[in-house]
């Protein structure tokens, strides 16, 4: 499997900047590119990548999303002197020339260009390409927001032209609208665009009617372009998560890319000037480790905005370093998306169910006027919808500030180191189960005493089990334990009872909150299930033995684990959200007898978990089914999971039986809801 994560940089894109007053312009420094840079360097980073070196796109690259007209405008631009870039400029909008820009402007769809080779050649799994100037709003013939050449767009259709990409999925979440993207895509199906952007009901830049979420694609393309608009600032880690898991991840398996794009934008970080966003840097950690198991791994992300050069330096290097596969933070407190959020998620999920057969049975009805239509309306003086409008924010908010106030200090704490422990992975396998390659069979420093023997014994094992359980057991604590202490990642066990190793692991574990997810047939061992500390979500096809409860979360799927679309939208909307909003220190994964996941959902499943507890996960195997040994080892090594496949629907009744659930559960896990709470 292709490891190793590409970084493409050239300092010659900071040889231009903005050379006359302009007010909206001056935040697009070349200090954006240098802080970035230096913080890879500095953190380590950088040394730790593969790096390819920049080129000049030709023509007929720019050509593949530009007008021959316009490109040869810009090729005039390095000939012009002041007055006549400022009168060039004034033809477009929040943009400004410089005499080499358009040669950076060049060098930024070339190294773009140059990630997407090496990705798609399989030189590299993954990589960041720090860029400017950035792309996501330039146009078919005009330049606008900063932007000159579309850099994601020209790559998105090279990826198609040059690499035979069929599938191609692009997640902009910088904070503003990529309306070039969008524009250039709006009636093709074989890319995805999916953006969220500042919004404040049209009233933020670049205030389009079509940045709104009912812009669906058209023709073709519809269904294929998803907007989630912020109605306010200050969204923060539990507003973009919640986007993730309940907007784009099931869209983005369901369309099953075999590339995928980060328009990385980070003025969606706390402190930028234009974004006013509370999300903290260590966010794109989680963001990227979840996008990290589509198209095989192969993603490629690419610098748009980012102004404040504290939080983009942060942003970049959470970025990198999850590229790298190292293991993601611990998110900070997430709670549920707040209410603006989620009448966002709620619109964008409606308006899409007709497109997606994950949201097809999910999806609420559509809110009886969405709450932007009548904000426009009241805006431009028409009439009033339904009284109390679904906006529910309409009558609470101030007047429109009339300028932005005085830039306060905005101060957020720096997202902790991340240390990878040494070892990565290891495995407790019987003798006569091969180690997979790039792991370690895991032996203690030393034996349990007779002490130890007697206690295990007595707790866990009948008086007729022989020595070899009682060395098993005490090397499952032995295994946990240095988990525990950081010095190993992620382990996995083959054991005789998957039961009894969970009771075991659950009850001598340190962490203050493990997560035990079962996949299969139950019953959890009750002890488990009574243990305060433990969440346990448990996907099966029975209807289960146990009461639900806040800590015992039984999803059934009509057709079990073997229905991958199902557990796919139950591990996305349900597992994901409470394991994210209940922070364990560890994290079981335990595969009963008979369980029926089939191999890439298992390889993903065991990927995607890593985004929690530090990485801590331990997977238990049934001793006498080794089948799985090979891709749960590959994905605790960090392989990403193979792509499952475009998804068929899951069944309705399923779906029904989330979304009860998600109703049952979303007052003690609020990071499950998808819809706000109805106006009282
Ligand atoms: N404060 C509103 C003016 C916005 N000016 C253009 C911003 C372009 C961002 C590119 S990511
Ligand atoms: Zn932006």
């Amino acid at each position: 499997m292709k490891m190793g994560t590409a970084l493409i940089y050239d300092e010659e894109m900071t040889k231009y900047k903005l050379l006359w007053v302009d007010p909206v312009c001056k935040i697009e420094v070349p200090e954006r590119l240098i802080v970035s840079y230096e913080a890879l360097v500095k953190s380590g980073l950088a040394d730790r990548c593969v790096s390819i070196p920049v080129r000049e796109a030709t023509d007929a690259e720019i050509l593949l999303a530009h007008s021959e007209e316009y490109l040869e405008a810009v090729k005039k631009t390095p000939f012009m002197h002041l007055e006549e870039l400022m009168t060039f400029t004034q033809k477009y909008g929040d943009v400004y020339f410089h005499p080499n820009i358009y040669h950076c402007a060049k060098l930024a769809v070339g190294a773009t260009l140059q990630l997407v080779d090496n990705v798609m050649t399989g030189k590299v799994r993954n990589g960041m390409a720090l860029v400017r100037p950035p792309g996501h709003h330039s146009q078919s013939s005009a330049a606008n927001g900063f932007c000159v050449f579309n850099n994601v767009a020209i790559a998105a259709q090279y990826a198609k032209k040059h690499h035979k990409a069929k599938r191609v999925l692009i997640v902009d979440w910088d904070v503003h609208h990529g309306q070039g993207v969008q524009y250039c895509f709006e009636d093709d199906p074989s890319v995805l665009y999916f953006s969220w952007h500042r919004y404040e009901h049209q009233s933020f830049w670049p205030n389009l009617r079509e940045s709104d979420f009912d812009s669906v694609g058209s023709g073709k393309g519809a269904g294929f372009n998803v907007n989630v608009p912020w109605n306010k600032v200050g969204m923060g880690n539990s507003d973009y998560l919640a986007v993730f898991f309940h907007v784009l991840l099931p869209v983005a398996y369901e369309f099953s890319p075999d590339l995928v794009f980060i328009c990385a934008g980070f003025d969606s970080a706390i402190g930028d000037p234009e974004g006013h966003m509370s999300a903290t840097p260590d966010i794109f950690a989680h963001l990227t480790h979840l996008l990290m198991n589509l198209a095989d791994g192969k993603v490629c992300a690419v610098l748009e905005g980012g102004y404040n050069l504290t939080s983009l330096a942060q942003s970049v290097c959470q970025t990198v370093q999850t590229l790298l596969g190292d293991p993601a933070p611990r998110p900070a407190q997430l709670g549920g998306a707040c209410e603006s959020a989620l009448e966002s998620i709620h619109s964008a999920r409606a308006i899409h169910k007709k497109y997606w057969s994950c949201l097809q049975h999910a999806a609420a009805p559509f809110p009886e006027e969405p709450s932007s239509k009548n904000r426009r309306l009241a805006q431009q003086g028409g009439s009033q919808g339904p009284e109390g409008d679904a906006g529910g924010d309409a009558q609470k908010e101030e007047p429109e500030k009339v300028e932005e106030k005085e830039e306060e200090e905005i101060v957020w704490p720096e997202p902790l180191r991340r240390v990878a422990p040494s070892l990565r992975s290891a495995l407790l396998l019987p003798d006569a189960v091969e180690c997979p390659d790039g792991c370690a069979r895991f032996s203690p420093a030393h034996g349990p005493g007779p002490l130890e023997r007697a206690r295990l014994r007595k707790s866990y094992l009948k008086e007729s089990e022989d020595e070899a359980s009682v060395t098993l057991l005490y090397n499952l604590t032995a295994l946990l334990g240095q988990m525990e202490k950081n010095e190993i990642r992620n382990g996995l066990a083959l054991v005789p009872d998957v039961s009894m190793a969970a009771t075991l692991l659950t009850s001598a574990s340190l962490s203050k909150r493990v997560l035990l997810v079962w996949m299969g047939e139950g019953p959890v061992p009750a002890q488990i299930i009574e243990d305060e500390k433990t969440l346990v979500v448990h996907i099966d096809s029975m209807e289960p033995h146990e009461a639900q409860s806040k800590y015992y979360i039984p999803i059934t799927l009509k057709k079990g684990c073997g229905d991958t679309a199902g557990v796919v939208q139950a591990v996305l909307g349900l597992l994901l959200p409470l394991g994210y909003q209940y922070e364990p220190g560890l994290v079981l994964l335990a595969r009963p007898p008979g369980c029926q996941v089939k191999g890439g959902l298992w390889q993903q499943l065991t990927c995607l978990l890593q985004g929690l507890a530090l990485g801590h996960t331990l997977v238990l195997l049934q001793e006498n089914e080794t089948a799985p040994v090979g891709i749960t080892a590959s994905g605790l090594l960090g392989n990403a999971a193979l792509s499952l496949g475009p998804l068929v629907a899951p069944g309705p009744e399923d779906v029904g039986s989330f979304e009860g659930l998600r109703l049952r559960l979303q007052t003690d896990w609020p990071l499950l809801q998808t819809t706000a709470p109805e106006k009282r």
